[in-house]
């Protein structure tokens, strides 16, 4: 089997979304893929009124294939401090063609305001690896853990882009898509993410390949340095990251994976993709997609360094795959 849907960005590419069916007949539910975390869960007619905000939601009364999970019960709370939690029932879900047949499907009793707010998205569909499912007493599998057996290669692969759509397959790698050779390196999911290491200016680096964090977050070293070589570039305490003029040429961010003996593969982000977003109205002062990580414990390549690559999510070898495109 496979898979291929379409990921659509939102909010200046703050988020990616993709269309996912659940139940019988289908609800088709825009969820937002993310490799860093393992919950598939969605707003609910279980969900508060007065906490949803014109999401679709998922209403498992008339699906027929619906089945509750008696006694079974999330609770989630993400790194940007929103959260939510509910009830379970098992399902169908299809993801652009591919379907698995008794899905935990995580319905939302209650969400957190920023979730609310998020009018474009009706939930997560999480691919990180299910030891850091939150369902209890008995934790549940993810999409990608349920489909894999069936898969035609047990990987799934991130196409995104900016400010276009791109594409998630799962079963095959599409060679259109990219340019060059893959660089594959060893994952590390002994956390739970798809932790990996890489090298920048020399420098090892090891984090997550997190599609659910829009920035990268990196150690302050790097940081530093590179904004050093953008004139009026300085860390502003009251936006919390490194802002700098709008009109900045911003440098390219690279880092090398694989390295080792073949030397392994760059990835280029361009330094347009790091003049993420005006900080206010006015334009004058932009936000930086590179950050520091000292607040946080953990280094990510969120969606402005995915979206300058195509990358493999390979489960059953547990490697990453970096290739340009
Ligand atoms: C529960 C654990 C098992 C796993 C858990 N994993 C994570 O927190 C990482 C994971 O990828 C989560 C997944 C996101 C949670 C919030 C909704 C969107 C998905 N990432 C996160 O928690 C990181 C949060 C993102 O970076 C937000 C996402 C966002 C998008 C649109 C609107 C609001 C917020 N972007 C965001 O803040 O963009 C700015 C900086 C431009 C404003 C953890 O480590 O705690």
């Amino acid at each position: 089997d496979s898979g291929s849907v379409t990921a659509s960005p939102r909010q200046q590419d703050t988020e990616y979304l993709c269309p996912v069916q659940i139940g019988s007949p289908a609800q088709t539910l825009p969820l937002d893929f993310d490799t860093g975390s393992s919950d598939l869960w969605v707003f609910s007619t279980d969900t508060p009124r007065s906490e949803v905000n014109g999401q679709t939601v998922y209403d498992a009364s008339s699906s027929s294939s619906a089945k509750r999970l008696s006694g079974a019960t999330w609770k989630i709370s993400y790194g940007d401090g929103s959260s939510s939690s509910g009830i379970v029932y098992l399902d169908t879900v299809t993801v652009g063609g591919l379907t698995v047949s008794r899905q935990a499907v995580e319905a939302a009793k209650q969400v957190s305001s920023s979730f609310s707010r998020d009018t474009s998205s009706s939930g997560l569909l999480g691919l990180a690896f299910s030891s850091i499912n939150t369902v209890s007493p008995n934790q549940q599998k993810t999409f990608f853990d349920n489909a894999m057996p069936h898969l035609d290669a047990p990987l799934f692969t991130a196409d995104l882009k900016h400010n276009a759509d791109g594409r998630y397959n799962f079963g095959y790698i599409d060679k259109s898509a990219y340019t060059g050779s893959i660089s594959y390196t060893p994952v590390d999911n002994s956390q739970g993410f798809w932790g990996f290491t890489a090298t920048v200016d020399g420098t090892d680096v090891t984090g997550i390949a997190d599609t659910g964090t829009t920035l990268i977050y990196l150690p302050d070293s790097i940081v530093t340095s590179y904004y050093s070589q953008v004139s009026g570039a300085r860390y502003d305490s009251s936006n919390a990251g490194y802002i700098f003029p709008c009109g900045s040429s911003m440098p390219d961010f690279s880092f090398n994976v694989g390295g080792g003996g073949g030397g392994g593969g760059t990835v280029t982000v361009p330094g347009s993709y790091v003049n993420f977003a005006p900080t206010d109205q006015t334009g004058q002062t932009c936000f930086g997609g590179l950050q520091s990580d000292s607040s946080i414990g953990i280094s990510i390549f969120g969606d402005i360094a995915l979206k300058a690559a195509f990358v493999v999510f390979d489960g059953g070898n547990k490697q990453l795959g970096w290739a340009a495109k």
